[in-house]
């Protein structure tokens, strides 16, 4: 126990006797090498009005769960109830927050030193309980003489740290009273009390974690736009997201606690998943109801505790045509070209767009017949975007391309493991894709016989089973095919099935080469300059005439596709704004070496070989050696040939 005379012995000499606990001593000298004055009141320190309103607000927390607790404490135990002292609650900067006192009240003049509003700092006030506790975050006891300043030298004061879920301090629980009556009990009591507040503090911080991590679940469960079921291990349901109510046609509000057979109409497949413990991932189901067939593709995750056992599981189901229209979406399935997008006035071309209009119009199959690169998938691609299939997929297929074992898969799909090498959920064929849309058959002539069979059956039915399958598939497509085959004569001598061939040919549309659309193409030349050298952002570049008269005159076997090759090549390997012949493709440039003078319809081939001989024999100035050479024959075979011509030639040139 401190006494008066060690605090007067401190307070003159500053000495201090060896029975102060080390603590006291440490915080006298701090209080005094602050030159704090040991008689100060209290009066300025007090903060009132908006700035403590404030301050209460910023410690809501602390305040919301230890007021109540102590306010218990003091009105259930009988040690605080009939007590004279007050229990004081402040926050982690000293200032107090609320100040508790017992039920009949106080006299106790130390009180005042407890106001709400008032700061105890060390700074402020000296050693103290209060003080102390937020220096060194221990529970401690101050008592009478041990206080630096005078005014409390008639209280004693108990303290501990409030301490939330980071272990950071938030606030000081101490109970204060007249200094006879301190005693270890009632530290102990403050440590509990401060402990339990600590506690539910932590408790409530993790309760509100909890509480704003499982609002930021169910706010994602909410707005999945794939159906999700939460059951439990009897298959009751424990959760259904909206996008899930709506697509069973469960009330949601209804659903929760029931079992999920009660609610829908059909055998649910999570309940035999759920039975049997096994989840699966992304498979894909044909749910018969009473509204019709859902297609789904599904996800079922099962849910065991630490001893792996089946506590629920969880049912993740998506529509097969949102699957389809993403996996369209993704792989580009639609169409970007429209009637505008063709170029060109020659009158084959403008009766082919004519019948192409026609078709768009209608739902007929359009069989397009063309040379390669003419635009057949132009046209197709137009015709889809023409009618009123627009909004839906255009799927293309090159049946030539296609290995011949593989045709029938890509097209009608299969089951899982329906062949060596099929993936075990299965795969929708290209014709499921479609749905709704437009599947544009390029190179049907290429198509194996067997599967002209079943191709044919589809057009006919209007539906496909997948190879494996058990069940039929509706499907609502139109089909657009094209070859660059004669598919008249395929059919005529066995190669292509009369029967496809009538029902593909309901509307014939057949393009023209490029060589016979002569007037078309300048204007493609210039149209396709013009787009080029603008997507390249560079200044537009012009063919001179000698390489547009080459040009016109080429045959082009590749067609249009041909001619795009050539004018972007030109746009590269051309430095010039101006591009000339010497730019042009060798093989076009053969092509447009005039023929020879002395060239005539009706010379023998003998005459032909002559002429032909003495051209060589005379660009080779007259040289044997390098004429045998460029006709790739012997010097012999040269003279005797050259003797045909005439017989004094050699000796003319020896
Ligand atoms: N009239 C046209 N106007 C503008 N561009 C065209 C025209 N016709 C074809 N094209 C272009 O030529 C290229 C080849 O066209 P497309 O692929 O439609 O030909 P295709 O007849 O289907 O060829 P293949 O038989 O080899 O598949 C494409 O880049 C296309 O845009």
């Amino acid at each position: 126990m401190v006494s008066e005379q060690d605090w007067n012995t401190f307070m003159e000499t500053g000495e201090v006797s060896p029975t102060i606990p080390p603590i006291v001593v440490q915080s006298w000298n701090y209080c005094r090498s602050i030159k704090l004055n040991p008689l100060k009141g209290y009066s300025q320190e007090v903060v009132t009005g908006k700035a403590f309103e404030e301050i209460m607000s910023h410690n809501s927390e602390l305040l919301k769960i230890a007021i109540p607790f102590v306010q218990r404490l003091f009105m259930e135990m009988k040690d605080f109830k009939n007590s004279s002292f007050i229990g004081v609650l402040s926050d982690k900067d000293g200032y107090i927050l609320k100040t508790i006192l017992p039920a009949h009240g106080t006299d106790l003049s130390h009180s005042l030193y407890y106001s709400e509003g008032l700061r105890q700092t060390e700074e402020l006030i000296g050693t103290s309980a209060i003080s102390l506790v937020q220096k060194t975050l221990k529970p401690l006891q101050v008592a009478g003489f041990e206080h630096y300043c005078k005014i409390h030298h008639n209280t004693s004061c108990s303290a501990a740290p409030i301490i939330d879920a980071s272990g950071e301090l938030v606030g000081v629980f101490s109970l204060a009273g007249p200094k006879d009556k301190v005693n270890s009990h009632t530290l102990g009591m403050v440590i509990a009390t401060a402990s339990a507040i600590s506690n539910l503090m932590k408790a409530d911080q993790a309760n509100s974690t909890l509480s704003e991590k499982t609002n930021m679940y169910m706010t994602i469960l909410d707005s999945m736009n794939d159906g999700l079921i939460m059951l439990n291990a009897k298959g009751i349901v424990q959760y259904i997201n909206p996008f899930g109510a709506k697509t069973l046609h469960i009330d949601r509000r209804k659903a929760i606690n029931r079992p999920i057979d009660s609610l829908v109409d059909f055998d649910p497949i999570i309940m035999h998943a759920l039975r049997s413990g096994v989840g699966y991932t992304d498979r894909e189901f044909f749910i018969e109801t009473k509204r019709g067939t859902l297609d789904f593709v599904k996800t079922a995750i099962i849910l065991k505790d630490d001893d792996g056992m089946t506590t629920g599981a969880i049912d993740i189901f998506r529509e097969i045509k949102r699957v389809k229209d993403l996996i369209n979406k993704i792989t580009g399935a639609t169409a970007k070209f429209t009637f505008d997008d063709i170029l060109g006035n020659d009158s084959a071309l403008l009766e082919a767009i004519r019948m192409a209009k026609i078709a768009a119009n209608g739902n007929a199959n359009v069989l397009i017949q063309g040379e390669s690169g003419t635009g057949k998938e132009l046209i197709a691609q137009s015709i889809h975007q023409a009618s009123a299939r627009h909004d839906g997929p255009f799927i293309a297929i090159n049946c030539g391309a296609i290995p011949r074992n593989l045709v029938e898969s890509e097209l009608f799909g299969y089951e899982g493991g329906a062949f060596t090498g099929a993936k075990s959920n299965g795969q929708a064929g290209k014709f499921e894709l479609a749905h709704g849309g437009t599947i544009f058959l390029d190179e049907i002539g290429d198509m194996p016989l067997e599967i002209q069979v079943q191709l044919l059956r589809v057009l006919q039915e209007q539906r496909i089973m997948r190879i494996g399958g058990t069940r039929y598939i509706d499907i609502d497509v139109r089909v657009l095919a094209a070859t660059n085959k004669d598919l008249a004569e395929g059919v005529a001598n066995g190669n292509f099935r009369a029967d496809l061939y009538y029902r593909l040919n309901v509307l014939p549309i057949t393009l023209p080469p490029l060589r016979e659309r002569h007037s078309d193409i300048v204007l493609l030349i210039n149209m396709l300059l013009e787009n080029k050298c603008q997507r390249l952002d560079i200044q537009r570049k012009h063919f001179d005439q000698e390489s547009f008269d080459i040009m016109q005159k080429y045959t082009w076997p590749g067609n249009i596709r041909e001619l795009e090759n050539v004018v972007e090549r030109m746009i590269y390997t051309c430095p010039h704004e101006v591009i000339t012949k010497d730019f042009l493709p060798a093989n076009m440039k053969k092509q447009d070496t005039p023929p020879p003078s002395w060239l005539g319809d009706n010379m023998t081939l003998k005459e032909f070989e002559h002429r032909y001989i003495m051209q060589v024999y005379e660009q080779c100035d007259k040289n044997i050696s390098q004429t045998a050479k460029s006709l790739n024959i012997g010097r012999n075979t040269l003279y005797s040939k050259l003797k045909e011509v005439d017989e004094n030639i050699l000796v003319e040139n020896n």
